[in-house]
């Protein structure tokens, strides 16, 4: 069994990670274009780890503009094994309160225009995404979480809308009635692709408001998400440094490192030798 390297994708408020020993900024490359930015590796109590903020340092990227297929394809090939993701989400619950955290384990993607696939035409391949998050994973970080101060509620479902506008009130009231927890811009297509990748994963929301369906809190506006975000980075800080304790190797009952094994359609005569190569770094183990 190899050893996890844990990958973290940092959302809106989270650019670094302290504490990493030995780390430095790698500039990389992928088939699928640059990612947000450079990697930041180093370990983290002996384990190997490697950040990555999701709209680059100093916040250049929409949640449109980010290079999705980029960032996962530039884990895969640092070797990560467990993704986690942190977001700013909104909050469709009232025990769901600003500064809490939540697991996600659901999400409903209302998003239209990313590329939702590594696969495509010439190499055409279908995984699962019933259960989109990493159980074992999920459950490493509602327990890191804690151990890093955080209010935890483990399973929601998360909404993903395109963005970069808020929600208006209809569509506010529209989630909540679908049964979302809460909402934000970016877990969808990164889950999806993470699945394609293999990879073991799993999305922290970190509450920074009601959105706008409460009717004791008005409109979300930026100014106090931000208040929101301090916190809540340095709750994020805490749980990233305790994650290593409660991640460990192997597989999980979900399944997530073999994805891919009858997912590929395409039959081998039938492939595109550019598609191939192009996913080599994705799928190789199974093409
Ligand atoms: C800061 S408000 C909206 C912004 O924050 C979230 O980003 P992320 O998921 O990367 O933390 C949300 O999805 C929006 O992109
Ligand atoms: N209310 C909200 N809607 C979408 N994305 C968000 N990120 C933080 N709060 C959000």
């Amino acid at each position: 069994m190899s050893d996890p390297v844990i990958g973290i994708i940092g959302g809106s408020g989270l650019y670094a990670v302290a504490g990493l020993e030995g780390a430095g900024w790698r500039d990389v490359d992928t088939p699928f274009g640059a990612p947000s930015d450079a990697l930041f590796e180093g370990r983290m109590n002996g384990m190997r780890m490697v950040f990555l903020p999701r709209h680059g340092r100093g916040h250049r990227h929409t949640p449109s503009s980010i290079p999705y297929r980029a960032n996962i394809a530039a884990m895969k090939a640092a070797g990560v094994t467990h993704l986690v993701s942190v977001s700013a989400c909104g909050s469709f619950r009232d025990a769901m309160a600003p500064g809490d955290f939540v697991i996600v384990d659901q999400f409903i993607d209302r998003t239209f225009a990313r590329d939702k696939s590594f696969f495509g035409p010439g190499l055409v391949a279908h995984v699962s995404v019933a259960h989109p998050v990493c159980p074992a994973l999920s459950a490493a970080c509602a327990a890191a979480a804690r151990a890093g101060g955080a209010r935890v509620h483990e399973g929601g479902t998360y909404l993903a809308m395109e963005g970069p506008q808020f929600s208006t009130l209809a569509e506010s009231r529209l989630y909540r009635d679908w049964g979302c927890d809460v909402i934000g811009m970016t877990n969808m297509p990164e889950a999806k692709l993470a699945r394609e990748a293999e990879l073991h994963y799993a999305s922290v929301a970190m509450i920074t408001d009601y959105d706008s369906w409460h009717p004791d809190h008005g409109s979300v506006q930026i100014d106090e998400i931000l208040k929101t975000l301090h916190g809540n980075a340095e709750l994020a800080t805490a749980m990233v440094a305790a994650l290593p304790s409660h991640v460990s190797g192997g597989g999980c009952a979900e399944g997530c490192d073999r994805a891919l094994e009858h997912a590929v359609l395409t039959a081998p005569d039938a492939r595109d030798p550019g598609m191939v190569e192009r996913l080599r770094g994705i799928a190789g183990r199974v093409l």
